[in-house]
């Protein structure tokens, strides 16, 4: 297969077939479109993730389970490789580049750019399977605040970008997905017994992920400012408070974990 045939098979699959080209959000008609869906979804998993950690499940074979993790997460890296060449691959057939930070004021909620971000939104839902793997594996002290706290707002986030087509959602979803694909690179590697050297690496990426939102946020305030404005201005604030708290949050967990303190504390313990 030459290049171009890679590329342009890669180009029906991912933007021009049917069902992505013709993808429209229908609130209230399109799965998990409506703020019910949304709300029962949330306060499930909150609920759920309370209960059950708080339960003594019976328990399962650890063999068993980290199959099922190392299947999971495998899953979600393909998904997150295919979201992000999918949503770049998309973003080239936009009419203009800066579509990528800033679309247009009303901007319909369909085609191909509105599909992966509705994939993306389904896969947060996805996601919180990795709650409950924690809980059977009985590591608790896995289940932070930071954990629960971002695998139930980030459906929110998804959901408001799809509601109000949110401008910088093409470079957020690039840069997460893209980050995933190493996250759970990792997650699997542990599931599969091979603990990797790398971990920092990940928190790394994912800390340039969150400082990356804020220049890509800037960019649009900048654009709509000073250009005919740029969709999803209101939903806007809520991208601020939600990657500044998740920014705080991460790097409390990287100086814990990789920090000059726990270096100290692995010296004396030694
Ligand atoms: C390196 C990190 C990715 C993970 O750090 P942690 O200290 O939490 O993880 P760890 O080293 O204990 O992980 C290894 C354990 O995870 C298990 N494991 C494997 N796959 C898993 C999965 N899909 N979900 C949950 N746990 C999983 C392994 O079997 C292993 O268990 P065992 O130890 O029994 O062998 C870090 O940067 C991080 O994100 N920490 C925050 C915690 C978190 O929940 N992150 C993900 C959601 S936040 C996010 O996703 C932000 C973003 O958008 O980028």
């Amino acid at each position: 297969m030459e290049m171009n045939d890679i590329t342009s098979t890669l180009q029906y699959w991912l933007v021009n077939h049917p069902a992505i080209l013709n993808f429209t959000w229908n609130p209230g008609q399109t799965l998990g479109s409506s703020p019910h869906f949304l709300t029962f979804t949330v306060l499930s998993y909150l609920s759920l993730t309370f209960m059950l950690s708080h339960l003594s499940l019976p328990p399962i074979k650890p063999s068993l389970l980290k199959s099922i993790t190392a299947v999971h997460s495998l899953f979600l890296l393909i998904l997150s490789f295919i979201m992000a060449l999918g949503c770049i691959l998309s973003i080239f057939q936009a009419p203009h580049l800066h579509w990528i930070i800033c679309l247009p004021p009303q901007t319909p909620p369909k085609g191909p750019l509105f599909f992966w971000a509705y994939i993306f939104y389904i896969s947060k839902v996805i996601e919180f399977i990795d709650t409950l793997l924690i809980i059977l594996s009985n590591s608790i002290k896995r289940l932070t605040f930071l954990h629960v706290y971002h695998h139930a707002t980030v459906v929110i986030m998804c959901y408001i970008w799809l509601q109000t087509s949110q401008s910088l959602f093409p470079a957020v979803l690039v840069t997460n997905a893209s980050v995933h694909v190493l996250m759970y690179a990792y997650y699997l590697s542990c599931a599969l017994g091979v603990r990797p050297k790398w971990k920092k690496l990940v928190t790394d990426c994912q800390l340039v992920q969150f400082y990356s939102s804020f220049v890509v946020l800037g960019l649009m305030l900048y654009y709509h400012f000073t250009g005919l404005g740029c969709s999803g201005a209101w939903s806007w604030c809520f991208n601020v408070v939600f990657f500044a708290s998740l920014l705080a949050l991460f790097a409390d967990f990287h100086a814990k974990n990789y920090g000059k303190l726990k270096t100290k504390m692995a010296g004396a313990t030694n």
